[in-house]
């Protein structure tokens, strides 16, 4: 089986932040990944990684204005200085957490600018933020989130052109972060997606559709996945990115089967 990490925006949610990284190592979790760490002094989180003897395996650059709507700034011309100081304060916390994956969100697709000028930002924006990051031997991770059900407007709500994009940054520390549930709901076809481009996949997230909840509760065979990902040598982490259907800790009886 891959090495599983808790998505702590999703997982443990009945407790108070700093009480999931204990609650998710107790579960049996070896890591652990969140959206945002930047509410909290990067010195706080460390004490938690440190006391529950979890990894952190990932988290996001600034997203913008999160709260008014914003997901993420990259594709957005105008913005660049923004990017660019959001990249040096995710540096600062993934150098004191020990992260060396962060995920670079798109951004959702303003009106009246070319699509020609948006792959132009995004692209100049991930190179900025993939050199940064390789001093630290850090990945930049770009995911394709589906923009029918979860992200209206999202820019990068399609798998094939984030392979594509990612081979356009030309940056080796520049990988795909593939979330298996948006993958389903944007284009299915999950296990040949995973073959025909494991080179260039630096993160994988699941959770099940519909519904986004637990592995076993919906269509995606999660069992012959893990078992593809084995085969094909997959060493990096699979991200739990779920709402349980009842509590965390119930919802983890897929982790045994
Ligand atoms: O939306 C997702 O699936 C993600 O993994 C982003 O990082 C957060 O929106
Ligand atoms: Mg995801």
């Amino acid at each position: 089986m891959p090495k599983f990490a808790a998505n702590l925006s999703f997982l443990f949610a009945e407790q108070p932040f700093p009480e999931r990284f204990a609650r998710a190592a107790a579960a049996g979790f070896a890591g652990v990944e969140y959206l945002f760490p930047y509410a909290w002094p990067a010195a706080e989180i460390a004490g938690w990684l440190r006391d529950a003897g979890l990894q952190q395996v990932l988290f996001n650059l600034p997203p913008g204005d999160w709260a008014a709507g914003e997901r993420g700034i990259a594709c957005l011309p105008g913005r660049e200085k923004e990017f660019a100081a959001g990249v040096e304060q995710a540096l600062a916390y993934a150098e004191a957490l020990g992260c060396r994956r962060v995920h670079c969100l798109a951004g959702l697709r303003p009106a009246g600018v070319d699509e020609a000028r948006l792959t132009a930002t995004y692209i100049a924006n991930l190179r900025h933020a993939a050199d940064r990051f390789a001093a630290l031997g850090a990945s930049v991770l770009i995911e394709p989130i589906n923009s029918r059900i979860d992200m209206p407007g999202y820019w990068l709500d399609d798998v094939g052109r984030a392979f594509s994009l990612c081979a356009a940054v030309d940056r080796d520390n520049v990988r795909v972060q593939l979330d298996l549930y948006h993958a389903q709901i944007i284009q299915g076809d999950l296990a040949r997606t995973i073959e025909a481009n494991l080179e260039r996949i630096g993160h994988i997230q699941i959770a099940d559709n519909p519904g986004r909840h637990e592995p076993g509760s919906g269509e995606i065979n999660y069992p012959f996945l893990f078992a593809l990902l084995d085969r094909l040598g997959y060493a990096g982490w699979v991200g739990c990115e779920y709402q349980p259907m009842t509590t965390t800790e119930a919802g983890l009886a897929w982790l045994t089967k």
